[in-house]
């Protein structure tokens, strides 16, 4: 499994936690604990409460030496960060409004690479639903990744680098690469270096339009990424309407059928969305992805939210 390794020594632990912010009075959600090299440097940040969530029993142990240590503080979920539900984990008082400054509820994680990223797509997925870790609020994120990753993450339009992460990343938060750790801080050393990621959600989603329904349109435009984003756009069409059906979502979207999709930016991704979504609704027999079904889904689960938050009002 491609690893990041745990932290040679307390100085790399503590740089990554000092990069999530100021700590002081904060719940954080640590993913991926291990030895408790970052679980330390955290605790010794003023946090109110730490929780966090180690897969390999093998780590449990030394773990609750650590929580013995500060009574009350930490708190240790033997279990699978995939799967761990921490929208009820923390108090309810912490919830903020969407608009507003973010909670005092952070995410901080040095997991193996091969978790990082389906794990950050699928956080991802949850800013754009407001749920998961983000019913206190905009939770900021703070998490290393392979360094080519994270340029991949932050890449900006026309770089090299430039991704379908890009995008899905940038559309929804602030993403910034904040901390380069060379592999040798590591311990085993990986074959690449570490980049640190901060990930603020945005207030505004740059795209309004449902998570997949996104998803399929930019992960459609970088299928062919030597090729123009015509090319890559146009499998959003059954064969058969392929042609006209991409010649009229460029054309409605204002967007260059020459550009590649390394030169498109999130602004470009807005208006095909938006068009793609209009052609879908206007044509529902046209695509094969039923959209409908999503937005009812998320309809419902934000009445649900809603319901919730008047009980807990009155
Ligand atoms: C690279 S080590 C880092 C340990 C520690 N965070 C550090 O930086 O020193 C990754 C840790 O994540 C844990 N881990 C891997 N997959 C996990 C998952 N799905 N859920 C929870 N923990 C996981 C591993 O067991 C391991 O302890």
């Amino acid at each position: 499994m491609a690893c990041s390794g745990v932290c040679r020594g307390p100085g790399e632990a503590d740089k990554i936690v000092r990069k999530a912010g100021d700590l002081t009075n904060a719940y954080v959600y640590e993913v991926g604990p291990g030895p408790g090299g970052i679980t330390r440097s955290i605790l010794n940040a003023n946090v109110t409460e730490l929780l966090v969530v180690e897969k390999d029993s093998r780590f449990i142990p030394g773990l609750q030496m650590l929580s013995d240590a500060a009574p009350g503080k930490l708190r240790i979920v033997h279990g699978d960060v995939l799967t761990y539900k921490i929208e009820r984990a923390f108090p309810e008082s912490l919830k903020r409004r969407w608009e507003d400054d973010p909670p005092n509820v952070h995410i901080i994680g040095n997991l193996p690479f091969s978790v990082s990223t389906p794990l950050i797509i699928k956080w991802l997925e949850n800013v754009s639903c407001k749920d998961g870790p983000f019913v206190y609020g905009r939770t900021q994120m703070t998490l290393t990744f392979q360094k080519e990753v994270a340029e991949r993450l932050t890449a900006s339009t026309g770089s090299k680098q430039r991704s379908r992460l890009s995008v899905m990343a940038q559309y929804l938060c602030n993403v910034q690469h904040i901390l380069t750790i060379p592999g040798r801080a590591f311990v085993p050393k990986p074959e690449v270096d570490v980049g640190v990621v901060h990930f603020t959600p945005l207030t505004r989603p740059r795209i309004e339009q449902p998570f997949k329904l996104v998803e399929r349109v930019v992960q459609n435009a970088f299928q062919f990424r030597r090729k123009y984003c015509y090319r890559g756009l146009g499998m959003l069409f059954p064969e058969v309407q392929r042609v006209e059906s991409t010649e009229k979502l460029l054309q409605l979207a204002d967007v260059d059928p020459t550009l590649r999709p390394s030169q498109l930016s999130v602004s470009h991704f807005k208006s095909l969305c938006d068009v793609y979504r209009k052609m879908c609704d206007e044509d529902p027999h046209l695509f094969t992805y039923n959209f409908r079904e999503e937005l009812k889904q998320n309809k419902s689960k934000n009445q649900e939210r809603e319901n919730d938050k008047e009980r807990s009002r009155r």
